[in-house]
């Protein structure tokens, strides 16, 4: 199956700076992908290049099918895009809103399913201007579903959410992709990659520094673990490739008192990546 997204070479530059240097990214249906990096990495750039929202200066790349430097209205229908800061109409309700967009496209979601699913029903008939910050970002959210997307693109979703709302979307974003919508999300919340991203790419200054699934990126899952426990000669540690093999050796079958073994969290290990870089 060809994929949703292709990026071959892709390359964006700014007067004197090169923004995006020669990215190759792939995204398969139904995937949800995250693209993770410090503040300036080039993720907003790359995503904005992939929604036709910018020019890129050089590369290949296709989206659903199409360029997007030159598809038209019809492939934009295909897409979901919740922006930073999305909503400008202020003196609507949250029904209205979702129910005026729902209009522009030709097999919209039910608005008041999708206004529940955001978790906004008791806003629903609450002026827009009159929402927290992050209820305006769940409207974005709403507005960025309502047309059956094939393709979204969330640029860091749930800044600003609360802890329940951000486990709500994240149960939503879950639901899409089952339903075979394809997911590319940007984010500064490993937890939130580790929660719902298939695979992951990296960005530090404008290069993929590392791409995988979140367990397997920067060979987490083979490299070492630390294995913990205590005895009667106090608490010890030791690193090992072959964490289970310590751990029966160290047993004999009796239990160990305070036993751990820990493998690199997602955060150690892309902040090993982006070091230096952030
Ligand atoms: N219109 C522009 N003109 C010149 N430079 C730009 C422009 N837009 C972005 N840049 C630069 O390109 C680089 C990448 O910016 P980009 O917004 O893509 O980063 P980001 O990874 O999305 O960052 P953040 O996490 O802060 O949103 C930055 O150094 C930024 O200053």
């Amino acid at each position: 199956m060809t994929p949703v997204v292709s990026a071959r070479g892709l390359r964006k530059e700014y007067p004197g700076h090169v923004a995006v240097h020669d990215v190759d990214l792939e995204i398969e249906h139904g995937e949800v992908f995250a693209l993770l990096g410090p503040n300036g990495a080039g993720k907003t750039t790359t995503v904005e290049i992939l929604e036709g929202h910018r020019k890129r200066t050089a590369g290949h790349v296709s989206v659903l099918g199409e360029d997007p430097g030159s598809a038209g209205r019809h492939w934009r229908a295909r897409l979901g895009i919740v922006l930073q800061t999305a909503t400008d109409a202020a003196h609507l309700t949250v029904a209205e809103v979702v129910r005026h967009f729902a209009r522009y496209y030709p097999h919209p979601r039910d608005p008041e399913e999708v206004v529940e699913q955001v978790g906004l029903t008791d806003k629903a008939h609450t002026r827009v201007k009159a929402l927290s910050g992050g209820q305006r970002r769940r409207l974005d959210v709403a507005l960025g579903i309502i047309g059956r997307p094939e393709l979204v693109f969330l640029d860091e979703p749930t800044t600003g959410f609360d802890p329940e709302a951000r486990r709500r979307f994240w149960a939503l974003i879950r639901a899409l992709a089952d339903e075979g919508t394809t997911v590319l999300l940007t984010t500064h919340y490993l937890d939130e990659a580790e929660a719902l991203a298939d695979r992951v790419a990296v960005l530090a200054a404008g290069r993929i520094v590392a791409q995988d699934t979140p367990s397997a990126l920067g060979g987490r899952s083979r490299g070492e673990a630390t294995v913990r426990w205590r005895d009667e000669n106090g608490f010890h540690q030791e690193r090992t490739a072959f964490p289970t093999k310590l751990v029966t050796q160290l047993s004999g079958g009796r239990e160990l008192t305070d036993l751990t073994v820990t493998r690199p969290s997602l955060e150690d290990v892309y902040l090993d990546l982006i070091g230096g870089t952030a």
